[in-house]
């Protein structure tokens, strides 16, 4: 900071970068106005009350003679505190932070906001209040807008008839109402989905706002200065504070993050890298939200995570390793129903389609819109799971190793995808990669060290720069070999302990969508899966013939009118409708348990998840229950004519019914409990084996044996195929030998009713075991 104040001017790098930033100066005393700093043609520009000094002169006594610097180098533009008496402070997070004294902050970017003279310092005092500077584009002036707050009040919201309107799917029709009451201004939130944060803190109702704080709707930060209102209208991306970031795992022995402290600015599009196991994963997962098990904090715009999580859920966009989309779905409908789930319910179908349009032409995948998945490349099924993050436009975007597997330039046509996406659609990417090719298309990179360390944080060539290499893979074996150095050094080197102050507890709910229309989306979707997936549709409606089939074979022709024939082939049909129950749904969340996950976290319910399989399940399992009690009944000839109450036929496929759909929804457990499809395939013969041996046919059920068949389908399932067709009433094999009624079998309608009743409450019971199970989910690594 040796620089004196006639440092050579050279403008000419600077106008050749096209970086046009002007500053917008917020004083109450002289209004706003706008400094270009373009047309100052110097590389340094000194800021302060001594206008015989200062290129851009304040009238504020809280201002110092020569307060702060602008430095123009290399195209980029960097401010710095000269050690003012009250110091400079910067937008941290929705908090005003003082800066270091003569530490650069920069590249200055649109947004970034400076306070020169410390807020809360005599605000009212003309003669003494704190300056505000807002760097704005000067190639894009307009986009700022300022409403002045004299008698006036603003709606602001998404729909056209807002005074002010922000069109982004996390802000609502009317989200809130800005106005003024006498000497005071209020801030109130019109019950919005998404809430309203005055410096960070969340709004409950009505909140005064005072001279120079923000006010945060969505992903916008509006500025309230000078009883104005000052906003960009176009989205911006979002800036995230890391803050003393700690995860411990095996019972705090083991630090796989180690204080990871730095800001990621908005629309930055930044790579976290590093060795093996060096937490790069982890980090993206506790940025994400992904993870919630960790110490310290990340804030959004200032907002808390930990705190307003189901708050910022809705502008998080995170893509896991693995593909978050279903392989026989066309990529339309895919994106269709991810649509119909995550827009807010008064979408109409146009716009649906609009948002499907842009986001497929984004991604460059408009040409594979009816493909189904399964077709897609590697690549383009990464492309495809980002697309269907990307429907809600959410403002801050992780991926996880998006580029694993992609060929060189599949990858980097990926890279500049994404790079597009952070500077033209407002959006922050965070993205953890192995890649070393194309990170000079990321704007900063994050470099990861042993036991979670954050060694350096820098654009690609500053981090050259700082580990004295050109290489970027001698890096990866630099931090091998002495990652804590590294750290230590950059610690130093990191300009601004970002701390933004602690805010209040705020437990508030979101509103969801409708629970019915949730229900409805899943339902037709899981319906199109299953229709869509021919061969297992297929193998599901087989299987009932062929037991049909094979019962038929083997039984014989004194069945339903000698007693052990009978059993047997009732002990068969009961075995028979749980095995077919079982298969049908033992994979079915298992398989699909990254996508669960990633839907929960945003916005899926459980509850509705599990009722769309049920729903689907129900009709599977009517349509397996005719095809083989029908099936049967014709190659039998015919069933006993009369049943309990009704038809023999329709007790029995009723009771069926009830045998294969509790089977369903004990496959649906274990889908919910297991992982994956392999260890719940290895679970389902258990299942099997204790349904034989307790259903009452095999061994006689006594004692411990008999407590635990209440807990078997198949005792329920036998109980009542026994009572349909009067077991007890047939004659048996053996006539000489006197048989005692079994009470199992006792042929009359309570006694059946009261058997499906049991079915039926298993199925609900089992329904509800699985949503609590599923919960787990959320704990997946
Ligand atoms: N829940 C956990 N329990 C125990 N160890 C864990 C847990 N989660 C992560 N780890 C360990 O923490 C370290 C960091 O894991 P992480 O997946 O973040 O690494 P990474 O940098 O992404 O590695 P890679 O590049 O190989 O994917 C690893 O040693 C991993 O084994």
């Amino acid at each position: 900071m040796e620089e004196t104040y006639t440092q050579a001017i050279d403008i000419r790098q600077y106008k050749r970068s096209g970086t046009h930033l002007n500053l917008l100066v917020v004083s109450k005393k002289e209004g706003l106005s706008e400094i270009p700093l373009g047309e100052f043609h110097k590389d340094r520009i000194f800021v302060g009350r001594d206008a015989s000094k200062c290129g851009i002169a304040l009238d504020s006594k809280i201002v110092s003679s020569v307060h702060a610097k602008i430095k123009i180098e290399n195209g980029a533009i960097y401010f710095a505190d000269l050690g003012s008496t009250n110091g400079t402070y910067i937008m941290r997070s929705g908090s005003y932070v003082r800066m270091k004294e003569n530490r650069y902050v920069g590249p200055l970017k649109e947004g970034m906001m400076f306070l020169l003279g410390g807020k809360g310092k005599k605000i009212n005092d003309p003669e003494n209040e704190a300056i505000l500077f807002i760097v704005i584009s000067a190639d894009n002036a307009n986009s700022w807008k300022k409403y002045p707050l004299f008698d006036e009040e603003y709606v602001i919201g998404k729909d056209k008839d807002c005074d002010i309107v922000f069109n982004h799917p996390a802000v609502s029709h009317h989200h809130a109402r800005v106005y003024k009451r006498g000497h005071q201004f209020f801030v109130e939130d019109l019950n919005s989905t998404n809430g309203v944060f005055v410096n960070g803190v969340a709004v409950r109702g009505t909140k005064e706002i005072h001279e120079k704080d923000t006010i945060q709707i969505g992903l916008q930060l509006i500025v309230f200065s000078c009883e104005t209102l000052i906003c960009k209208t176009e989205t911006e991306g979002i800036q995230l504070t890391m803050c003393d970031l700690v995860k411990k795992v095996d019972g705090g022995k083991k630090t796989i993050l180690s204080d990871v402290n730095c800001t990621i600015e908005s629309n930055e599009f930044v790579a976290i890298v590093g060795g093996s196991g060096a937490g790069k994963s982890t980090l993206l997962k506790t940025l994400g939200g992904y993870d919630k098990f960790y110490e310290g904090d990340v804030f959004y715009n200032g907002i808390s995570l930990k705190r307003h999580y189901n708050v910022l859920k809705n502008i998080i966009g995170y893509v896991p390793q693995e593909d978050i989309v279903f392989e026989n779905l066309t990529l339309k409908k895919m994106l269709y129903y991810t649509a119909k789930m995550k827009m807010p319910d008064n979408t109409s179908m146009q716009e649906i389609e609009d948002r499907i349009q842009e986001v497929l032409r984004l991604i460059e995948l408009t040409e594979h819109q009816n493909t189904m998945i399964k077709n897609l490349s590697g690549g383009q099924k990464k492309r495809a799971s980002i697309a269907v993050e990307l429907l809600a436009d959410p403002g801050m975007f992780f991926l996880d190793e998006p580029t694993s597997g992609l060929d060189p330039g599949t990858e980097q046509k990926l890279m500049r995808v994404l790079n597009r996406l952070s500077k033209t659609q407002g959006k922050t990417i965070v993205m953890v990669t192995h890649t070393t090719q194309s990170l000079d298309l990321c704007d900063k990179i994050i470099f990861m060290g042993k036991k979670g360390r954050l060694a350096f944080m820098g654009t690609p060539e500053e981090a050259k720069m700082f580990f004295g290499t050109e290489s970027l893979i001698e890096i990866y074996n630099l931090l091998e070999e002495d990652t804590e150095s590294w750290a230590g050094q950059f610690d130093r080197f990191n300009p601004i302990p970002e701390i933004p102050q602690m805010q209040e507890e705020s437990v508030e709910k979101p509103k969801r969508k409708s629970a019915i229309k949730q229900l409805f989306t899943l339902t037709k979707r899981y319906g199109e899966l299953v229709k869509n997936d021919l061969p297992r549709l297929g193998l599901l409606m087989i299987q009932p013939i062929l037991i049909a089939i094979l019962i038929k074979v083997v039984a014989s022709d004194d069945v339903f009118d000698i007693y052990e024939p009978t059993q047997q082939i009732l002990f068969t049909f009961s075995c028979s409708g749980i095995w077919i129950g079982i298969f049908n749904t033992i994979q079915e969340v298992c398989k699909e348990r990254a996508i669960v996950k990633r839907e929960y976290m945003s916005n899926l319910r459980l509850t509705t998840y599990i009722l769309s399989k049920y729903a689907i399940q129900l009709l599977i399992s009517l349509a397996q229950t005719f095809i083989f009690v029908g099936l049967f009944t014709v190659l039998m000839g015919n069933l006993p004519s009369s049943g309990v109450k009704t038809s023999c036929f329709a007790e029995v496929f009723v009771t069926m019914w009830l045998t294969i759909y509790s089977s369903s929804a004990l496959g649906l457990l274990v889908s919910s409990i297991m992982k994956n499809g392999d260890r719940a395939m290895a679970v389902s013969p258990f299942l099997l084996i204790i349904q034989l041996l307790f259903s009452g046919i095999l061994f006689p059920l006594k004692g411990a044996s008999e407590i635990i068949s209440y807990f078997t389908v198949s005792r329920w399932s036998v109980e009542a195929l026994g009572n349909v067709v009067d077991l007890n009433g047939l004659k048996h094999k053996y006539q000489q030998i006197h048989y005692k009624p079994d009470d199992m079998f006792l042929h009359n309608w309570p006694h059946l009713s009261h058997t499906w009743l049991i079915l039926v409450a298993f199925i609900v019971v089992l329904a509800v075991l699985s949503i609590i199970c599923l919960r787990n989910v959320s704990k997946d690594r």
